[in-house]
């Protein structure tokens, strides 16, 4: 089957040669598109791959049914409804690492400009005049450049600021005082930072927690004469609050890429002659658009491929050395969910998911992810995926635990999955033998070992001489061949359960004719 790829911004040509390339990849390029178009053009896509400008909204994404990846060749996902992605389980996909050096390099040029005031200069040339006077600039060295957001772009250019001998101050929740000191830092808070700045270059992402973090408030706080660089994000900045403050002169000049509303043109920041801006220019050298094509590329052919991928954006990434320990197991994790959601009976309250053995060593959250995939598609149906399986038990109101142990109970590795539903519960254990895939070894108290495959009866009855020829008998009246048989007791004489494998998917009818049997207690019928 052909996998399907729109591409709603322009792309670099060699950055999608891998995607031209590719067996069973079409590509349509629908870069000249309007909505209703791109609505038509994405009927029958896969994948959607956008830059900044396609904006992917929750309508967007509900018109376009078959859509399973979003790759976005950049960095900031703030054009793409990650919620909508999230809860149709299409997974998003970023190219976090292509374009930092392209961005790192334009803000330290837009830092230069700024300072050096080269656009005006060379306007006014442009208009015949020779004005050495207005024109004149402040020296970066031994200034100090406030970063906000010291992640892969503001420590880069942190490393360059250092280069112009600039001493740097820098805030971001996730640094630490050790890499500060490598990067040669110091490290501030917001306020510090806002206080001691000549220079403030932002480089967070947009998120609720940063819109408009620089505010009135903000400004206020800085010294007289600040300059400000924005490389990152429009609507970071309030544009009306920098607009004042540059008119006040409390600010003397300021450097956008990025305005909260693109394109800007009009915009009446750009009616002042201490701001200098470009369209929205970071990631756009031949470098960067190859480099951030490629990542998106050859992650939409990984995921048309295996279904993984290795930049996600609305799931936690998997390291190579996780992926390597923890991916022989997801087989096991999602049957367990399955032949767990066919034991229980009313709504899921709470999951328990337990991991011994080599497992207690790694992070489980994947599996995790999948066992709950396996656990709610009985009821929910196809479209739940890894993706959106913790976003869906959310919303139903399911309480997960992950619980680790070194009790193995003989095994190398066990998986125990208890579901507490509003009626009762059921615990199923399973375990992966090496080079013979997953078994399930537990049911409740019961001792098996099921292979979880093709269809299986799951019937719970009393221990007692006849039970299990009745069942047999009942079984081959109705014409059920019977494969492989296992039967399991806590005690002799007490409750039991005998699971079978039969040749084909036995029907409901079939299924109450066995709970009529004597001293069967509850039938149930797993199809894998
Ligand atoms: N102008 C352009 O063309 C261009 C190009 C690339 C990236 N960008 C923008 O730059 C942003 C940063 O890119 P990156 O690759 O460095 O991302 P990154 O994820 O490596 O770094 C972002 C950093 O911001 C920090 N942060 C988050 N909230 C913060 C807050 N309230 N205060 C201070 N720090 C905070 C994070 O901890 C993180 O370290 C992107 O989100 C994107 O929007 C723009
Ligand atoms: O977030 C990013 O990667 C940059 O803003 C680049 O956006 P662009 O792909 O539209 O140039």
């Amino acid at each position: 089957m052909t996998f399907k790829v729109v591409i709603s911004d322009p792309l670099s040509e060699e950055g999608i040669q891998p995607l031209r390339e590719a067996e069973n990849i079409e590509i349509d390029i629908a870069t000249d598109c309007d909505e209703t178009q791109l609505i038509e053009r994405l009927q029958d896509a896969d994948a959607l791959l956008v830059r900044s400008q396609t904006q992917v909204t929750r309508e967007l994404i509900d018109k376009a049914p078959q859509l399973k990846v979003i790759g976005r060749a950049g960095v900031g996902v703030d054009n793409i409804d990650l919620d909508a992605a999230t809860e149709r389980g299409i997974i998003v996909v970023n190219a976090p690492d292509g374009n930092t050096n392209s961005a790192a390099e334009h803000t330290v040029a837009m830092l230069m400009s700024l300072a050096r005031n080269i656009p005006q200069a060379f306007q006014s040339l442009q208009a015949g005049k020779w004005d050495r006077k207005t024109y004149i600039g402040v020296e970066l060295k031994h200034k100090t450049l406030g970063i906000i957001g010291l992640g892969r772009i503001g420590a880069e250019v942190a490393h360059r600021a250092k280069g112009q001998r600039m001493n740097v101050i820098a805030y971001d929740p996730f640094l630490t005082a050790e890499t500060a000191q490598k990067l040669g830092v110091e490290q501030g808070t917001v306020d510090e930072v806002l206080a001691k700045a000549d220079f403030i270059t932002i480089h967070t992402p947009l998120l609720d927690s940063t819109r408009n973090m620089i505010n009135a408030d903000a400004f206020a706080k800085m010294k007289d004469g600040v300059r400000i660089i924005n490389c990152a994000r429009g609507g970071i900045i309030d544009e009306d609050a920098l607009y004042d403050a540059i008119v006040e002169g409390k600010v003397a000049g300021a450097a956008l890429d990025v305005l909260s509303v693109e394109p800007f043109v009009g915009h009446k920041l750009l009616d002042l002659p201490q701001v200098i801006a470009t369209p929205h220019l970071g990631a756009s050298t031949v470098e960067a658009q190859e480099s951030v094509a490629i990542d998106v590329s050859m992650d939409v052919i990984k995921f048309a491929t295996d279904g993984t991928v290795r930049n996600p954006v609305n799931m936690p990434s998997i390291s190579k050395r996780l992926l390597d320990k923890i991916e022989p197991f997801f087989v096991l994790t999602e049957k367990l969910g399955a032949f767990a959601s066919h034991l229980v009976d009313g709504a899921y309250q709470q999951v328990n998911v337990t991991y011994a053995g080599e497992l207690a060593e790694v992070d489980v959250r994947p599996l995790t992810r999948n066992l709950m995939k396996g656990l709610l598609t009985l009821n929910l149906g196809n479209h739940v995926n890894d993706v959106n399986s913790r976003y869906l038990s959310n919303r139903i109101g399911i309480k997960i635990d992950e619980l680790k142990t070194t009790a193995t109970k003989g095994f190398t590795n066990l998986i125990t999955v208890e579901v507490v539903t509003e009626k009762g519960s059921v615990k199923v254990a399973g375990t992966l033998l090496n080079g013979l895939g997953p078994r399930i070894v537990k049911v409740d108290d019961y001792p098996v070992d099921v292979v979880p495959e093709g269809h299986l009866l799951l019937i719970n009855h009393k221990d007692q001489p006849g039970a299990i020829g009745r069942v047999g008998m009942h079984l081959a009246a109705e014409n059920v061949n019977i494969a492989t048989m296992q039967v399991g007791r806590s005690e002799q004489g007490g409750k039991a359960i005998m699971i079978l494998t039969v040749d084909y998917e036995v029907k409901p009818e079939e299924v109450e004719g066995l709970e009529k049997l004597d001293n069967v207690f509850e039938v149930k019928a797993i199809n894998f």
